[in-house]
């Protein structure tokens, strides 16, 4: 019998931290091993050492992260402790034991004003606090260790947990109209796919000492979309299965204002991803409508 690799994966609950233990429920070569709090809280840099020392594992896959954008602009210290803290304890933690990191991190550390897709070594530029936790957190973790890959996803959904489309689903059976901003352009992604290729680069960085495989990556689903246009692709797949559908009226980001402002542009180039690790992930369109049949099954909560 082959000897499973122990992955060690940050949060239970989280859209991603769910969609590697779907993965690799049907694998038999990797173990998930998934902590959230209390054992592991991220706000708590002292629980993070013992928890990495008691799991054992391989590699760690550092995929909690406080997410909740607009209400980070009140809660900054705790934003930063979670985002940026937590995880350059984690990397210390990998760093101690000699095992590779991979870090998710976000489109947001961008500040939009590019007019074309964003490549790693664009410069940076948060407009909100979520997105300039996030930013700190890669600096601290690829200081802590250079076995690092961090990957910088987007527009994340799944049929776990909260997100954009299940939101335009819910909302869908109650309004028959909704108004979305069509003026923020980026790459909706599904966190299966996201799992799917998180695997993969954790395989090539226990499998390779390449330099190049180490360091901030882009990896977002092929495609773009505004919101509007995801949300009218959301609606597309429902009806088509019989499910809830709404008109999506096109609006500007000034008639929906929010307390964190968005990038209007936070596309990203997945070239280097591509080259350095042989990985594309696949186009939005048909992994959204495979997500809404899903969730219209029924198969999750
Ligand atoms: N969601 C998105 O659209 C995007 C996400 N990303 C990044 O991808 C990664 C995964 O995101 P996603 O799966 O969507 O996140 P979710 O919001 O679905 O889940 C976040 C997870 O983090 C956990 N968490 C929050 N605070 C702590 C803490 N103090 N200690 C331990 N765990 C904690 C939550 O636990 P609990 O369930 O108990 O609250 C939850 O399980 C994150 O790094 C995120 O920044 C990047 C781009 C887009
Ligand atoms: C619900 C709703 C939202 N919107 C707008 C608000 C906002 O500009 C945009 C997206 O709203 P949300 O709040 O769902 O998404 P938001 O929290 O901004 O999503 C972000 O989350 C973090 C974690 C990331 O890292 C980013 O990549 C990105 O996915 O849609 C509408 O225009 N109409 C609506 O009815």
């Amino acid at each position: 019998m082959i000897p499973r690799r122990r992955y060690l994966v940050t949060g239970t609950q989280g859209q991603v931290a769910q969609s590697l233990a779907a993965r690799a429920a049907s694998r038999n070569d990797i173990e998930i091993i998934a902590v959230g709090r209390p054992e592991l809280d991220l706000a708590d840099t002292g629980s993070i050492a013992a928890t990495v020392e008691q799991v054992a594992p391989e590699l760690i896959i550092s995929a909690a992260a406080y997410t909740a954008v607009d209400q980070a602009q009140s809660e900054e210290a705790l934003a930063f402790a979670i985002n940026a803290d937590g995880p350059a304890a984690l990397a210390q933690a990998a760093a101690r034991r000699g095992i590779p990191l991979v870090h998710l991190s976000t489109d947001y550390v961008f500040s939009g004003a590019k007019t074309t897709p964003y490549v790693e070594t664009d410069e940076t530029g948060p407009t909100n606090v979520y997105g300039r936790s996030k930013l700190e957190g890669e600096q601290r973790v690829l200081s802590a260790s250079p076995n690092v890959a961090v990957l910088r996803t987007a527009w994340v959904y799944s049929p776990y947990g909260k997100n954009f489309l299940k939101t335009m689903l819910r909302l869908a059976g109650e309004r028959p109209e909704l108004r979305v901003v069509a003026d923020q352009f980026g790459n909706p992604t599904s966190a299966l796919d996201i799992a799917d290729a998180v695997l993969k680069v954790a395989d090539n960085l226990l499998e390779s000492r390449d330099e190049r495989m180490r360091g901030v990556f882009h990896m977002t689903a092929t495609g773009e979309a505004s919101w509007a246009d995801f949300a009218r692709a959301i609606f597309a797949a429902s009806a088509a299965e019989g499910g809830p559908s709404s008109e999506v009226v096109s609006i500007s980001s000034s008639d929906y204002p929010t307390p964190a402002s968005r990038p209007a542009n936070s596309r990203l180039d997945c070239s280097k991803l591509r080259l350095s690790h042989g990985v594309v992930l696949p186009d939005w369109h048909g992994s959204t409508a495979a997500i809404v049949r899903e969730i219209l099954a029924g198969r999750h909560g």
